[in-house]
Parts: C-alpha cells; sequence; structure tokens
C-alpha cells in the first residue's frame, strides 16, 4: 500500500484571471492522473463547474453527473468557508484515496488563499494531503493597465483618515494577499499584450515576490503539467511565514464587493453584448459570466466579461432535461442590481 501523501495544487488569482482555463488545460493534459477537482465560485452560480463539465469533467456527454471527479462549492468564498465546506470534501477524498493521484482547487477570484493553505495543517487532511504549490494565475494586461495598483486616491477619506485601517485599495490588496501566497505565478493572456506591456506586469508581479518564486508567462494557462503540478513545495508547511493582510482577522470582508445573478428571457447576442458593453463602461463591473439562450439556437451561448472585454461562444446543446434560459453573474464594486437590470432591458429578443 503506498502511504505517500497526495498532492493538492492551489489555483488562485483575481477574477477572470483565467483560473479555469488553466484548469481545462491540466485536465485536458492529464496524462492519465486521476485528479478530483474542487472549484469554488462567488456568487451563486456555479459556472465554473459548468464550463469544466461542457469539457466532459465531472460528467458525461448526456450531462449525467460522474461521481467524485468535479466538487463545486458555490455561493461563498472558500476562504471563509473552510470549515463547513471544504474540510467535508476533503474528508471524502482522503476516504477515496488510492483512486486519486491529485487535487486540483480552484479557488474564487475573490478569495484569500492562505487560510485554505493552512488548512491542510488539520490532522484530517494533513496525513493524506500535502499542498503540492500555491499557483497564482494573474491578468497580464489588466495588471499592466494598473487595475491593481495601489490607489490611495482611490480609498475613501474615512479609511485614510483611520490609522487603525488598512490604507490599500481592496483590489490591491487581493492582488498582493494573491500573490504572497504563491509558489509559482502564472502571468497570463501574453497574447494581449506587447512587449512593453508584459515586462510593466512583470515588474510589478515581481515586486510583490521573493525572488525565489518563479513567474512564468502563459496564453490560456498552456504550461507543462508537470511544471503545473509538479513543484513539491509543501506550502503548507510554509505557508505561516508568508504575509497577508487579513492574517488577524476572522473574515475579509466581502462588503467591498457585489455579486448578484440576473436571470433573462431569451436574448438577442449582438444587443446583449451592446447593453453589457454599455454597461461594463458605466458601472464598476470586475466580471460578468453566464449563459444566454438565444431563439432560433439549439446551443447555450456562453459570457465572459473580464473588464471590458467580453468572449462569446456556444459552449454546448441544452440538454433535453434542461429548459433554455439566460443566467448572468455580475460581480464588482457598488452595484445596483435594478439599474444593471434596466440596461439590458433592451437585450431582450
Ligand atoms: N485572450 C486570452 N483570453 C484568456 C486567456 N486565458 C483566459 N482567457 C479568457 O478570459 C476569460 C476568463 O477566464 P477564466 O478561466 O474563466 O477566468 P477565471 O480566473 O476562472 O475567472 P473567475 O472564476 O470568474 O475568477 C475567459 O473568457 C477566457 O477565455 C488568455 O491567455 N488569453
Amino acid at each position: 500500500m503506498n502511504h505517500a501523501k497526495i498532492p493538492a495544487t492551489v489555483v488562485t488569482g483575481f477574477l477572470g484571471s483565467g483560473k479555469t482555463t488553466l484548469l481545462r488545460h491540466i485536465l485536458e493534459n492529464a496524462g492519465g492522473r486521476r485528479i478530483a477537482v474542487i472549484v469554488n465560485e462567488f456568487g451563486e452560480l456555479g459556472i465554473d463547474g459548468e464550463i469544466l463539465k461542457a469539457c466532459g469533467i465531472g460528467c458525461d456527454e448526456d450531462g449525467n453527473e460522474v461521481e467524485g471527479q468535479l466538487y463545486e462549492l458555490a455561493n461563498g468564498c472558500l476562504c471563509c468557508t473552510v470549515q463547513d465546506e471544504f474540510l467535508p470534501v476533503m474528508k471524502q477524498l482522503a476516504a477515496r484515496r488510492a483512486d486519486l493521484d491529485h487535487v486540483l482547487i480552484e479557488t474564487s477570484g475573490l478569495a484569500l488563499p492562505k487560510p485554505l493553505v493552512q488548512a491542510f495543517n488539520w490532522p484530517e487532511i494533513a496525513t493524506v494531503f500535502t499542498v503540492d504549490a500555491v499557483v497564482t494565475v494573474v491578468d497580464g494586461p489588466a495588471t499592466a493597465a494598473g487595475q491593481f495598483a495601489e490607489d490611495l486616491e482611490a480609498v475613501d477619506a474615512q479609511r485614510r483618515a483611520d490609522p487603525e485601517l488598512d490604507h490599500e485599495s481592496p483590489l490591491h490588496e487581493l492582488f498582493e494577499d494573491q500573490l504572497s501566497a504563491a509558489d509559482l505565478v502564472v502571468l497570463n493572456k501574453t497574447d494581449l499584450m506587447d512587449d512593453a506591456q508584459r515586462a510593466a506586469a512583470e515588474a510589478v508581479v515581481r515586486a510583490e515576490l521573493p525572488d525565489s518564486v518563479k513567474i512564468v508567462p502563459a496564453r490560456s494557462g498552456a504550461l507543462p503539467v508537470d511544471l503545473l503540478l509538479g513543484q513539491r513545495r509543501a506550502a503548507e508547511s510554509t505557508i505561516h511565514l508568508r504575509d497577508s493582510h487579513h492574517d488577524h482577522e476572522e473574515d475579509h470582508d466581502h462588503d467591498e464587493f457585489d455579486a448578484f445573478v440576473i436571470d433573462l428571457p431569451a436574448v438577442d447576442r449582438d444587443r446583449l453584448l451592446a447593453a453589457l458593453a454599455a454597461l461594463v463602461e458605466a458601472h464598476a463591473i470586475y466580471r460578468v459570466k453566464g449563459f444566454a439562450h438565444v431563439p432560433g439556437k439549439p446551443m447555450r451561448l456562453l459570457v465572459q466579461g473580464v473588464g471590458a472585454r467580453f468572449d462569446s461562444h456556444y459552449d454546448r446543446k441544452w440538454f433535453a432535461t434542461e429548459t433554455p434560459a439566460t443566467r448572468l453573474v455580475f460581480i464588482g464594486d457598488e452595484l445596483d442590481e435594478a439599474v444593471l437590470r434596466r440596461g439590458l432591458q433592451a437585450a431582450i429578443a
């Protein structure tokens, strides 16, 4: 019997940086490894799980669930629900250890990786699993454009006046926390950067990291799987040495961000994309993702928005058991659901 610990890789990074895309790349190139996947999302819709299922992960081609492959922890932030959500799944996986070679965990884009990695020191988990590495995926173009810059102007006056409070913007704090926990950083979306932008993004990231942590550029997370899954860092044993803005808090403050789902009837694709572009222009929307029902199309339209950039394509047929519908998750800062809903009316077919 093999008693070696099973490696787990924690994939973290801000909303839309490319975590699910990287997971997909790993799973499609797993080379026979038996990998269990845990995905966690902020917001009540399991879109990442849906995307992976459309690639045959966690379900068969008719949409029936394949047990034990994909665990979705939606509706929360894994770092704040470690005990209630994460531990039970890890116990289930521990019971199946003979069938597993690796565990792949995608945190939500708003999660702090440190509490999750620390949970690997709990006795029930520590004897079975080890954290091979924390892989932090960074959106290269957004970083080069200064989206995660420390921006004191953006911090309100009360925050600045109160010496007890951190004086950094919530986005910058998250960026720092996700990087300080990293064993490996993937500088993603190289196809959207020229050399100068890439150098600028790399310099911003490097400033947050010790020299020992490598930054590897990638397009769609397409890096050798042996590199991504073979770091052997046992990160749980050194995580206490890595700085975090939230070490002394019970929770980090999700009130800084709003997330909700908007349901719509069938929509016109072009009008939907135009309406979304207008909303992103006018509001602090960081992420939009979901599926749309376009009349006359047998397939669902996958809609992905990161900042002002939108991708959409038909990813699979609606199953006979599903009623085609349009459901979109919005995540951002100070969003008013009613206003966004009104802005989407023009998209209704
Ligand atoms: N051009 C380009 N697009 C990318 C790349 N990697 C990912 N994307 C796109 O970026 C969008 C977000 O990618 P995801 O993999 O869903 O990002 P994520 O980090 O899992 O997002 P959240 O789970 O919402 O935090 C999708 O439209 C991807 O197709 C890349 O290297 N280049």
